[in-house]
């Protein structure tokens, strides 16, 4: 059995804004991370990833209201204090791979000097063996040891990417946020830094990835997740998802179906105003399938929140995955090598309990 590292349990997250009116960007969001698991949060832009993200990481503004649990070792990062989440969470249970890591990392200051600051602040390391301990950090993410003592603007796109990696890496955080990574990045810059996030969640680290690039979700995910308007609507196992068999939610078939690689088919319409929500399925007004049924809100069973899902067919039809449609290439670590772990808690049961009491 793996161990759990992450816990997420119905939590919500709601911005206060003028005029009595809020914005619903998480709803009853529900899942498990284990340790050596990469789970991949993937939906439109405006879906509510990036918050779902922050929540985590205790780092929501002020007009933001938090429902439910997210569990880690023990603390619950919707509640935990400021001292706590400082002292305990950011950079030691947590441990952030930033969207743009040149505009994340200091501008005037090495990728040494950061390195040596980040680990006197998170692990404690003694004056004297702070330069060797740098170097240590550096070559965990691949970073060039000659390039050390050059600053962030000196560095390409990848070599920052690194850098900010190695920062992340260095309270040796049980569980990797990486909240869009491979932004603006080419797409081999994307394979190698998606690979490199693989080879961390390999050693033992529970990894959330938060992206749009399905390509990258394929290449290196254990399971997916499919936000649509603040709510996961899918939980599958990415063999599944990106295989023959398909996803089940009409959302995300339609977020493959978009894709350039396959049908090219946008999904029609705009995802609604989470400030004004309607009660029942959120995609309903996008949906070829919707019923009177779609009018109540479909709660996820068996890893799909839909009322009309698509057959199940993950068990019984057998098929390799397609992952070569999505990305051009057959990934060295296709899913053979990266069987999803076993897991302590079965996660899409667990969150259908929940969503059921
Ligand atoms: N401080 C805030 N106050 C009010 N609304 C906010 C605030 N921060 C985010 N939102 C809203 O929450 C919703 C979800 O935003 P979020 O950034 O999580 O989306 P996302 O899925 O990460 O999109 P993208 O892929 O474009 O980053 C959006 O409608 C956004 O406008």
């Amino acid at each position: 059995m793996s161990t759990v590292v992450l816990s997420v349990r119905e939590m919500s997250v709601r911005f206060r804004m003028r005029g009595d009116r809020h914005i619903a960007a998480v709803s009853g969001v529900s899942f498990d991370l284990a340790a050596g698991e990469c789970l991949a949060l993937v939906g439109e832009s405006g879906c509510g990833k990036s918050v779902l993200a922050s929540a985590l990481l205790g780092l929501l503004p002020g007009n933001a209201q938090t429902a439910g649990t997210a569990v880690i070792d023990g603390v619950d990062l919707l509640t935990a204090d400021e001292r706590t989440l400082t002292r305990t969470v950011r950079g030691r249970r947590v441990g952030l791979v930033p969207q743009s890591p040149a505009a994340h990392l200091t501008p005037v200051r090495t990728v040494r000097a950061q390195l040596e600051e980040t680990l006197r602040e998170l692990v404690g390391t003694p004056r004297a063996e702070l330069r060797a301990a740098a170097v240590a950090a550096a070559e965990r993410a691949s970073f060039p040891a000659g390039l050390l003592d050059h600053h962030p603007h000196e560095l390409s796109g990848g070599q920052a990417q690194r850098a900010a990696t190695a920062l992340a890496l260095v309270g040796d955080a049980p569980l990797l946020l990486a909240d869009e990574p491979t932004t603006g990045l080419d797409r081999d810059l994307v394979e190698r830094t998606v690979d490199e996030l693989r080879r961390h969640a390999d050693e033992g680290r529970a990894l959330l990835l938060i992206t749009h690039d399905l390509a990258a979700a394929a290449r290196i995910a254990d399971r997916v997740a499919v936000m649509y308007a603040g709510r996961i609507v899918e939980v599958a196992a990415a063999d599944r998802f990106f295989g023959a068999a398909g996803p089940r939610h009409p959302y995300a078939r339609g977020l493959l179906a978009a894709l350039p690689e396959r049908d090219f088919t946008p999904i029609p319409g705009m995802p609604p105003e989470l400030g004004a929500l309607p009660d029942g399925c959120a995609f309903a007004a996008r949906c070829d399938h919707r019923t009177d049924a779609c009018r109540t809100l479909p709660r996820l069973t068996d890893g799909v929140a839909c009322h009309h899902p698509a057959p199940d067919r993950a068990a019984s039809d057998g098929t390799a995955p397609d992952r070569a449609a999505l990305d051009g290439t057959a990934p060295d670590h296709a899913a053979p090598n990266h069987p999803a772990p076993d897991r302590a808690v079965p996660d899409d049961t667990a969150a259908e309990e929940t969503a059921r009491a």
